[in-house]
């Protein structure tokens, strides 16, 4: 039997990074991130309502998603989100079952749905066991505005927008505390699988 893992966390709590350490396990990942990105490519029906809603504000010359600027516009105002999270969400959910069942029964121990939003859109039904990746908020805040060489204002507008990743840590089945080394994270993910009889 595969097991369906609901890998989460908050914005940039270390998600990818405990990902690619699945990956290194040859445990699949599906990537709840990268398929939001699929579905709003020029042509796709999220695209089209997205262009509806915001206008072509949101897209570069060349027609595709302007992310930075839509982004903007959703981290500044909930109700700009929510019609944004109406449009893709449904979109993102379809794809990420379709890939799910593809690896249920099949050769892999586990599969992984790396959904940041997992609690904030309650799809603990799509997965049968919970990890959250971890992190304090000043170490979150650096790391986000570091990583995305963003301003102060714009990460914490996008850290205040999700559940608290203490919350969540609290709803998950395990908990990886990200606060050190990545190779201490590693450690943590394989006890975390051993105790699992994953690896
Ligand atoms: C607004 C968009 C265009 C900004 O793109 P950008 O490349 O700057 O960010 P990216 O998509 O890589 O997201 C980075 C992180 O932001 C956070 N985030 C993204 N969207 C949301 C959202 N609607 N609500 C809360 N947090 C979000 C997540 O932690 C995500 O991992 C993009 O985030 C988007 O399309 N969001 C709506 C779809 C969505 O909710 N995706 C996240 C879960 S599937
Ligand atoms: N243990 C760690 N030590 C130092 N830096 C780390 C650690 N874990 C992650 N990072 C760095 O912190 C940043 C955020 O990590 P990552 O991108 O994995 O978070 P994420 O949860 O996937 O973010 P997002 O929600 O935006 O997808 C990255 O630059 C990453 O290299």
């Amino acid at each position: 039997m595969t097991l369906v893992i609901g890998l989460t966390g908050s914005i940039a709590s270390g998600k990818s990074t405990v990902s690619k350490m699945f990956s290194e396990l040859n445990i699949p990942v599906i990537d709840a991130d990268q398929i939001s990105r699929d579905v709003v490519e020029p042509g796709e029906p999220a695209y089209k309502q997205i262009v509806n809603v915001f206008g072509r504000k949101v897209l570069h010359e060349d027609g595709t998603l302007n992310r930075k600027k839509l982004g903007k516009v959703i981290f500044a105002n909930e109700d700009h989100r929510k019609q944004l999270n109406e449009i893709v969400h449904p979109e993102v959910r379809k794809e990420m079952v379709l890939q799910r069942d593809g690896y249920k029964d099949g050769a892999a121990p586990a599969v992984v749905l790396d959904i940041p939003l997992l609690f904030e859109s309650q799809l603990m039904d799509y997965v049968e066991r919970t990890l959250v990746v971890y992190v304090d908020e000043g170490t979150q805040l650096e790391r986000l505005m570091e990583r995305d060489q963003s301003e102060r204002v714009d990460a914490l507008e996008r850290i205040k927008s999700q559940m608290p990743v203490s919350k969540k840590a609290e709803l998950a089945d395990a908990v990886i505390d990200n606060n050190g080394t990545v190779e201490e994270s590693f450690q943590q993910l394989k006890d975390i699988l051993h105790r699992w009889n994953i690896v």
